[in-house]
């Protein structure tokens, strides 16, 4: 009997814990003050799985329901205040006071705070960290990465064989995450397949295991928090593995972004934690912070220019002319020689090593056609929602309105992308598009003082990824039934998937290897 009393007091006792902290995070009043933004008029209980789960739906119904363009509701116990407009968005990207590191860790819950593995930063190790990414992006550096990144690109590229159809939102991330590998880690880990995939598998499982409960009761150890724990330590046990190969002389100096970092005396977590605080901390954060928008951008980009022949057209035009006025006289850049038995597989070696003859400056400044593409893909594509903590002691305002202290600030990127008044028929994809001179209305790289670190590197990934697959490719969008789409037709990205933006509707792409450029195509 008093076992029978005990087991069920140890099952009740739980479950009346948290019903009790639940209500007391509930019931907890708001200090009244005249200047906050009105209150969304829904149970916190009720906002919490569409906050999570459909964030684009639930704060577009949240301007409409408050008819303003800044709202209020809780989480929990945390008050979150979502901003959209013009001056909304000028005093969002310019306060001081509102932190993204802060809200990076409450509310987006990627990486959990594991004791040894993943801890906060002080200023001077951030410092290190920007300096240490300023130099991967260095133009020495990149001039060097080009055709590393480039024989990446093509080694994934062959797995794909001759022709086929595959969902470019599984498989173009494949080639970027191993693009940052090659970049941003030990050379051992981005020349292991085997090891590599790994690790990318294991990021899928951080991303994948972020559940409302995850983020908000980060200390209820419920099945996704197990998992990204067990996710967290796995990677931080490889690439740490693989740092102490280097540091203990088991492996010869080599020369990619670890080297440097060793060379300089670096403190080893730096090099390899991740911060639950930031998306830093040298290889786990920047892989986090890196691959999951690269692969995101690069599958859209890819996709939109499968979908519309024109642009596709221009593109590779602009890379071809890229191309032979890179070549020698006399030299083929290319594989010329129609008559010779071209193999489909030499043919990529050769399209990228022909590409790598393209000088950083080249991609950098003579490619309008990819710049403009890529613009458009990051306006129409990046269902990104920015996340800031108010850390001062005073409200901040936005837009006249009071975020408290210790209050949330929420901006989604589809206030200003997909504004019909910014960008006319803003599902359009249209690269030509006349660009809005409103301070903040486009926003891909993030703007202010938060702006992206990693967009010198980003871009020129993207377009040597675009390169290569416009050359050694035919591609076409299809949906059900293998139907080819183009223009209007190609799905459009659901921002309410707040990683890869996957189109509700079927959407795939339909390649053929082209064994010589140009005059077999
Ligand atoms: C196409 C690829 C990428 C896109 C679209 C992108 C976009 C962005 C955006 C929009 C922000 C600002 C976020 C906000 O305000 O909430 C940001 C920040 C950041 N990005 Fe990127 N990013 C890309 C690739 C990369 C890469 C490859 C790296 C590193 C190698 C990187 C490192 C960072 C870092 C460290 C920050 C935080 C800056 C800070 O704390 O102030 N990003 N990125």
């Amino acid at each position: 009997m008093p076992e029978r009393i005990a087991a069920t007091v140890a099952c009740v006792l739980p479950v009346a814990m948290l019903a009790a902290w639940l209500l007391k995070m509930l019931t907890r009043s708001e200090k009244a003050q005249d200047d906050l933004p009105p209150a969304l008029p829904e149970c916190p209980l009720r906002v919490i799985s569409p906050f999570f789960r459909r964030r684009f739906d639930f704060l577009r119904r949240g301007f409409e329901l408050s008819g303003e363009p800044i709202f209020r509701f809780k989480l929990l116990r945390s008050t979150v205040v979502a901003v959209s407009g013009a001056p909304g968005r000028r005093d969002f990207f310019t306060s001081r006071n509102l932190d993204l590191g802060a809200g990076f860790r409450a509310l987006s819950g990627t990486i959990p705070m594991l004791p040894g593995v993943t801890s906060d930063l002080d200023p001077t190790k951030v410092a290190t960290i920007y300096r240490r990414l300023a130099s991967v992006q260095n133009t020495a550096n990149l001039e060097r990465l080009i055709p590393r990144i480039l024989e990446d690109i093509r080694h994934v590229a062959e797995t794909w064989g001759t022709s086929g159809t595959f969902s470019p939102f599984d498989e173009i991330p494949k080639v970027t995450f191993q693009t940052n590998l090659r970049c941003l880690a030990p050379s051992e880990l981005a020349d292991d397949p085997a090891l590599a995939d790994r690790l990318r598998t294991l990021y899928n499982v951080l991303d994948t295991s972020t559940t409302p409960a995850s983020v908000l009761l980060p200390w209820f150890p419920g099945p996704s928090a197990v998992r990204k724990v067990l996710s967290t330590k796995r990677i931080h046990d490889i690439i740490s593995a693989a740092v102490d190969a280097r540091i203990k002389g088991h492996v010869l100096p080599q020369d990619d972004a670890l080297q440097p970092m060793l060379d300089s005396g670096d403190d080893r977590a730096v090099i390899i934690g991740a911060s639950a605080a930031s998306p830093l901390h040298f290889i786990m954060g920047l892989l986090v912070a890196g691959s999951r928008s690269t692969g995101t951008t690069a599958s859209w980009l890819v996709t939109f220019l499968a979908g519309h022949p024109a642009w596709q057209a221009k593109a590779r035009s602009e890379i071809e002319l890229l191309l032979s006025s890179c070549s020698t006289p006399g030299e083929a850049a290319y594989p010329r020689d129609t008559n010779a038995p071209t193999a489909p597989s030499r043919s990529l070696a050769q399209l990228a090593s022909a590409l790598a003859s393209i000088p950083l400056t080249a991609w950098e400044s003579h490619t309008p056609v990819l710049d403009a593409v890529i613009r458009e893909t990051l306006r129409l594509a990046q269902p990104h929602t920015a996340l800031r903590q108010n850390t001062s002691s005073a409200p901040v305002h936005i837009a006249g309105k009071a975020v408290p202290p210790g209050a949330f600030a929420v901006y989604p990127f589809a206030d200003g992308h997909l504004s019909a008044e910014l960008f006319p028929e803003p599902w359009r994809f249209d690269p030509g598009r006349a660009q809005s001179k409103l301070p903040f209305a486009w926003v891909g790289w993030g703007a202010g003082a938060n702006a992206c670190l990693g967009q010198r590197l980003a871009r020129l990934e993207l377009k040597l990824v675009a390169a290569v697959l416009l050359l050694g490719f035919e591609l076409a969008v299809v949906g059900e039934g293998g139907r080819v789409l183009g223009g209007a037709e190609v799905p459009r990205p659901d921002w309410n998937d707040a990683l890869h933006c996957r189109p509700a509707a079927e959407c795939s792409l339909r390649y053929r290897r082209v064994a010589g450029w140009p005059q077999e195509r």
